[in-house]
């Protein structure tokens, strides 16, 4: 299988109105903004969008709303990972009727795949419900608690399943990540999935990369890819550490990474809403403590941005 995803694939919101039903409105504008900041494709109602909080139909309908919305050539990857494997097959075969570019599933998360085997029959069944589609295993034990390493699944899922195009890969095992791009030298797209180590992705052989922060810094991001690539690792480093120290602000000021940069979005042009039910919203003297502390590193910047006046 030849490379699919080359640069960056954002991992959208899902908009909700204050009211926190979908607002899909505002999806028209949201992938031209992505498309307009370097962004190749997006990868939906995965952990960003946060498809676990989200009934089937609801999935379905944020779904359609991309594939209408997208632009020329702009790709969407739909996730379709379920504790329900009947429903992740469903939403594998509503993704294939729509002709979705790719779809993704991450492990079943409460009752968990003991072994390599059990896992595989849990893609297997997914993949082959929507044949026509390069199929990824989403692997992100910090969220899903399965930590088997990706390269068991690719070895022993080889050769039996046709539509499978590789792993959307949110760890830091960078040894099973080379693995996994070393398989028969680059069969398997393996999306690096990690921000804060895309530097690190990049040097081990990482060609396209999913995340939750190409909505809103694609622009650093882009420079970061460039400054590997013409090998000056000194500025690539320099400008992954913008990227740390804006993911560290993020993760600090009192609610989930998501929340906090979900409040984001409306710099962009494209107010996301609220986070739901379980997550915590965050209040305004956290944005505003948020924003200053953003501003104080650059944010505005490197993720070329006005400063909102509040
Ligand atoms: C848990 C999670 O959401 N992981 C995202 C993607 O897979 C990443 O894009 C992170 O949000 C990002 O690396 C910041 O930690
Ligand atoms: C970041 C990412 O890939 C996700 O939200 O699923």
């Amino acid at each position: 299988m030849t490379i699919k995803y080359q640069g960056l694939v954002a991992a959208p919101f899902t908009p909700f109105g204050e009211d926190g039903q979908l607002n899909l409105s505002i999806i028209p504008a949201y992938a031209k903004m992505l498309r307009r900041r370097g962004v190749v494709a997006a990868f939906i109602c995965g952990t960003t969008g946060e498809g676990a909080s989200l009934t089937c139909e609801e999935r379905e309908a944020v779904a359609e709303a991309w594939m209408q919305a997208r632009p020329e050539g702009f790709q969407v990857i739909v996730h379709v990972g379920h504790t329900s494997r009947n429903e992740a097959c469903r939403l594998a075969s509503h993704a294939e009727s729509i002709e979705v570019d790719a779809i993704s599933s991450m492990a079943p998360f409460f009752f968990k795949p003991e072994d390599t085997e059990a896992l595989f029959d849990w893609c297997d069944a997914i993949a082959r419900s929507a044949p026509s589609l390069p199929f990824y295993y989403y692997n992100i034990p910090s969220m899903t608690g399965v930590a088997i390493p990706a390269r068991e699944l690719l070895e022993f899922a080889d050769g039996r399943i046709a539509n499978l195009a590789g792993v959307k890969y949110t760890y830091e095992d960078m040894d099973d990540y080379r693995a996994c791009l070393a398989i028969e030298d680059g069969k398997y797209d393996i999306l690096f999935g990690r921000d804060e180590l895309l530097l690190e992705g990049w040097q081990a052989g990482a060609k396209g990369a999913v995340g939750s922060t190409y909505n809103y810094a694609s622009p650093l991001y882009v420079k970061i890819i460039e400054a590997v690539d013409s090998d000056d690792l000194q500025e690539a480093r320099r400008l992954q550490d913008l990227s740390i120290s804006m993911i560290d602000v993020c993760n600090s000021v009192g609610v989930s990474h998501l929340a906090a940069s979900k409040a984001l979005m409306p710099m962009l042009g494209v107010d996301c809403g609220p986070v739901r039910s379980p997550l915590k919203q965050m209040t305004s003297a956290q944005s505003d403590e948020m924003l200053k502390r953003l501003e104080a590193i650059g944010f505005f910047d490197f993720a070329e941005l006005s400063l909102p006046s509040v």
